[in-house]
């Protein structure tokens, strides 16, 4: 049976992207590609890159603070001005949105911006009704934000809103408690609004190490978030051009805006899934096995969509694997089980790898190492943020089963400890790592004694 592509990609983001563009330039395959909305995805639309970006603008009042500190007795952060910076962060994204186009064509992959749904095992539909048959498919749509269920929902922004809004609301109300809530949030505050985190659980950031939790829920707080904790929103009214917010425990209050960031879920609907067999499981997520392939052979799928480690670089690495692995005879699998991340809150970020200390805790015996202290830089300029860093030591293998930084650039030190901690260092290989002085970083090898111990029989 002969196919117009060896391979039809569903979805220009940051899986598909580079599996298209490997599977064409290194493997010589013929490969197409929609994108129903812009190439880039959710990474660089409405995601990571203007995220950052915004995180990087809403330093200035406390870089000002700081330098104040240093001496620079008149340092102001000055008036933020929206308008302008939104319009340069348009110019930032259409450029990159640019690349990614730019590096499809150069691979030689044909785009088509239309929205694609599956007919059957080799059969791809276009919103402009034209049809494509293809060898394989790889289904890389991402994910959409979930909603509350609440009466008045409608009324309320999710995250791909931030970026678009006309004016900075003055107070606004977010709502959740994971990474989103926690990095816009910090982002709003920073800007000048008056931001309140309404979450339902006692701590944000559930899943991650406890004491990481404990000191960002703190942080929030320490830099004007209002937290609003075991509380979650029931209902939406309009009042005048703002929004009146009723709580489960009882209270009300008016905000200009709301933004929920209550999770996310895969982008299934619509996709003609049904016409193909593919197997979805509990959460619409496409079940795969260790090759990125369905239940259809013929048909793979990759990133949010799959719901393994919902990362860029995750879905970049299990695209790339893919074309590798069906169009080179390089068969490649995705290790999910270490993978590092961070949270861009601020002034500290939290950047974590393994094992948390709880979960370390359960599985056998550890030793827990950690450096709470004032950072140098800070603490100068009046700041008592603390920083922590700490290591979980399998007290057996004496391996680091996981570190967490709470500190400035946490995101980028917890990079470079990844590659240690993935190729199995011990507490001993990190303590005959000799210091970078003076430096933040240093404390992960000089923590001497063990400030505890947990799990197995030693608890
Ligand atoms: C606000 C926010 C901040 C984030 N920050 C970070 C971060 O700092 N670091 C990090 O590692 N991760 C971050 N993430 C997660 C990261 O963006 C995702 O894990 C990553 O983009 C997933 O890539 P993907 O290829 O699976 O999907 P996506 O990047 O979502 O791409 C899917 C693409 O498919 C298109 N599409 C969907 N359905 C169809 C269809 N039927 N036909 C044609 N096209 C279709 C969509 O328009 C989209 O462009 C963030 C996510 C959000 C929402
Ligand atoms: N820095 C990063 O790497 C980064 C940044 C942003 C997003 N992401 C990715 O995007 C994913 C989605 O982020 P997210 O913050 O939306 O999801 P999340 O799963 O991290 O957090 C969702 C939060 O919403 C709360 N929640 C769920 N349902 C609720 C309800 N009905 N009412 C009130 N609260 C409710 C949960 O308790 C949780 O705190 C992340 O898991 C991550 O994979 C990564």
């Amino acid at each position: 049976m002969s196919f117009d592509y060896d391979l039809f990609v569903i979805g220009g983001g940051s899986g598909g992207v580079r599996a298209a563009r490997i599977a064409a330039s290194q493997h010589g395959a013929k490969v197409a590609i929609a994108e129903e909305s812009r190439f880039g995805g959710t990474c660089v639309i409405r995601g990571c890159v203007p995220k950052k970006l915004m995180i990087f603008a809403s330093t200035a009042p406390a870089a000002a603070a700081e330098a104040r500190g240093y001496g620079w007795a008149d340092a102001q952060a000055g008036e933020f001005d929206w308008p302008a910076f939104r319009e340069k962060l348009r110019a930032e994204l259409s450029r990159l949105e640019g690349l990614y186009e730019g590096g499809l064509v150069t691979a030689g992959v044909t785009l088509y911006r239309a929205r694609a749904r599956l007919d059957d095992h080799h059969t791809v539909v276009l919103s402009t009704g034209e049809r494509f048959t293809a060898r394989h498919i790889l289904i890389a749509v991402g994910g959409r934000p979930s909603l509350p269920g609440i009466p008045g929902e409608e009324l309320a922004m999710i995250s791909d809103d931030l970026f678009e809004m006309e004016r900075l609301p003055r107070r606004v109300l977010v709502v959740g408690g994971g990474f989103i809530a926690c990095e816009y949030s910090t982002i709003l505050n920073g800007l000048g609004c008056e931001t309140t985190l309404c979450h339902r659980g006692d701590k944000v950031l559930r899943g991650f190490d406890g004491e990481g939790r404990t000191l960002v829920t703190h942080q929030l707080e320490n830099i004007g978030v209002r937290l609003r904790l075991e509380s979650a929103p029931t209902r939406l009214e309009r009042e005048g051009d703002g929004l009146r917010v009723s709580f489960s425990d009882g209270g009300a209050e008016s905000f200009d805006a709301v933004m929920l960031a209550v999770g996310r879920h895969p982008y299934t609907g619509g996709l003609g899934l049904e016409n193909t067999g593919v197997r979805l499981g509990r959460r619409g997520e496409i079940v795969v096995d260790e090759w990125s392939q369905t239940s259809v052979p013929s048909i793979f799928a990759v990133g949010d969509v799959t719901d393994r480690v919902n990362l860029t670089p995750v879905a970049i690495r299990e695209g790339h694997a893919f074309a590798d692995t069906v169009f080179g005879a390089q068969p490649r699998r995705v290790d999910h089980g270490l993978i590092a991340s961070a949270v861009y809150v601020r002034p500290h970020e939290l950047g974590t790898v393994g094992l948390t200390e709880e979960e370390a805790a359960e599985r056998g015996p550890i030793e827990v190492y950690e450096a709470r202290f004032r950072p140098m830089r800070s603490l100068f300029a009046g700041s008592e943020a603390r920083a922590l860093m700490k290591l979980i030591v399998c007290t057996e293998t004496r391996r680091v089963l996981g570190c967490h930084i709470f500190a400035p650039e946490a995101g980028e030190m917890i990079q470079l400890v990844a590659v240690a901690v993935g190729m199995g260092a011990t507490k001993e290989q990190f303590d005959a790592t000799v210091a970078v002085h003076p430096t933040l970083a240093e404390e992960l090898v000089t923590m001497r004694a063990p400030v505890r111990r947990a799990g197995g029989a030693t608890a």
